[in-house]
């Protein structure tokens, strides 16, 4: 049989960004967070973005989620451009393609777990699949607590409250902000094998900013900021090796 090499498509890719430039300010306070950074995430993988402080990445993960706006160049959702849309059709596509978790989890404390999991889709105004809760909850561990509310849960069971509302939507695309910077080393273990089974048992995408090498060693691949610029990347990452380029990058 012929060995057939097929060239990559935009399906291939959830998301890719085209010299994406941003700038704060104007005249003389401007400062320039990123600088024409290219790069494109292949479906189903997990990649970790890391860099000295203010290198850019929360910028970049805003950008490449449609929170924020570059200054110039072009992000792509699968085959949505982005700066094609207005406000409304933006937040239509983030609330359609992305789950968001953040290192503070962002709950709502009037809300049982169950309420706050489903919160995107009664946003979206979609019918909740209760089979399918049950399942996303299930999965994060905490099939038992449904009625619960946050302040009754540890650290590490909020943030999985957190990734079950991040997955109801059946996103294309899980962006993560430093998720396990307020957890202790085991509900980190619990949250990062989460994320990875997020890419290796249901093929969605992660992409995560995190200070630490352990943590970015969970990913398939980690880029390097270092002034707004992409400074590297390392496949299949070691902590050893990704702290060894971060102390390479200046301070961190
Ligand atoms: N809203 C804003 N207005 C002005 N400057 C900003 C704004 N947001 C970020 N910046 C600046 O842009 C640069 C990049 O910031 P960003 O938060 O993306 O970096 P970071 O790598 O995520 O930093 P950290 O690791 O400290 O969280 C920094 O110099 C920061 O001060």
């Amino acid at each position: 049989m012929a060995n057939v090499v097929r060239r990559a498509t935009s399906a291939d890719y959830s998301i890719r960004l085209g010299s994406v430039s941003k700038v704060y300010g104007s005249a003389k306070s401007a400062v320039q967070a990123l600088d024409t950074v290219s790069i494109e995430l292949r479906r189903g993988t997990f990649t970790a973005v890391m860099g000295p402080s203010g290198s850019g990445k929360s910028t970049f993960l805003n950008c490449a989620a449609g929170l924020d706006r570059p200054t110039s160049g072009s992000v792509w959702l699968g085959d949505v451009e982005l700066s094609g849309l207005d406000e409304v059709q933006l937040t239509e596509v983030r609330r359609q393609r992305i789950g968001f978790i953040f290192q503070a989890y962002n709950l709502l404390g009037a809300l049982t777990v169950e309420e706050n999991v489903m919160l995107p889709l009664r946003l979206a105004d979609k019918r909740t699949d209760r089979k399918f809760l049950r399942e996303v909850l299930t999965a994060v561990g905490l099939g038992d607590y449904l009625k619960r509310r946050p302040s009754e849960l540890s650290g590490g069971q909020q943030q999985r409250v957190a990734i079950a509302r991040a997955l109801i939507n059946q996103p294309d695309v899980v962006v993560a902000d430093e998720p396990t910077g307020a957890l202790d080393t085991r509900s980190s273990r619990q949250v990062l094998e989460l994320l990875r089974s997020i890419v290796d048992d249901r093929g969605q995408t992660v992409l995560m900013v995190t200070h630490d090498p352990v943590v970015a060693s969970f990913a398939d691949s980690v880029v390097f900021l270092a002034d707004g610029k992409l400074a590297g990347d390392l496949t299949r990452p070691t902590p050893e090796q990704v702290a060894a380029r971060m102390t390479h990058l200046g301070e961190w």
